[in-house]
């Protein structure tokens, strides 16, 4: 029987992507590999940097700076091409690896992910898994292919009295729901 695990998105089949993988016996998290190379740029451009002097000399940015800035801080999506399946009242969370942070800079700017048990093949979308990140150090990092990312733990997860959900179904991520 089936509960829970992961499987290969129809975009990366063939494209020789290991499934998650737990690296010991009481490790709590399936590490998560990248599905493809890519590079997260540091936040420090020249650009940020010069943006940030505006700002700490009180100066109050323009709409050009603000989109700048706003484009320089949004999280970069590593894809996994892995999706996860589950039962309804259980969730698979996220983590960064301590070693991304106390070693290369680069953090989970939500935190956690939360990957509803919905996600997996939802109406819109198989529910491939993505991990966000941002670079606050100064290098770039760069991601191989296969290098882990990340971790996913599967926890259940409780709900309220008279508990209601807004709607039936999940329709993709990332603000699916609304704003
Ligand atoms: O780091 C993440 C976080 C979320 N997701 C996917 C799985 C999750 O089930 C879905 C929605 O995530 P969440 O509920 O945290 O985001 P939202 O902003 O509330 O989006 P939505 O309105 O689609 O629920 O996006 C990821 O792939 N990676
Ligand atoms: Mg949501």
């Amino acid at each position: 029987m089936r509960t829970r695990g992961f499987e290969v998105v129809t975009k990366y089949k063939d494209k020789n992507i290991n499934l998650p993988q737990r690296q010991t016996l009481a490790s709590a998290g399936y590490d998560f590999e990248a599905a493809e190379d890519i590079t997260i740029p540091s936040i420090w451009c020249l650009d940020f940097v010069r943006i940030y002097r505006l700002i700490r000399n009180g100066h109050e940015l323009n709409e050009l700076d603000l989109e700048r800035a706003e484009k320089i801080l949004k999280p970069i999506l590593v894809p996994t091409g892995i999706k996860a399946y589950m039962p309804e009242d259980e969730v698979l969370i996220l983590a960064n690896r301590s070693s991304n942070t106390f070693k290369r800079n680069t953090a989970l700017p939500n935190g956690i992910g939360v990957i509803d048990s919905d996600y997996y093949n939802n109406k819109n979308n198989e529910g491939e898994i993505y991990f966000q990140f941002i670079n606050y150090g100064v290098r770039p990092r760069k991601i191989k292919k296969g290098d882990r990312i990340g971790q996913g733990i599967f926890m259940k997860y409780l709900k309220a009295d008279d508990d209601q959900p807004v709607s039936q179904q999940r329709a993709g991520g990332f603000g699916s729901s609304g704003v």
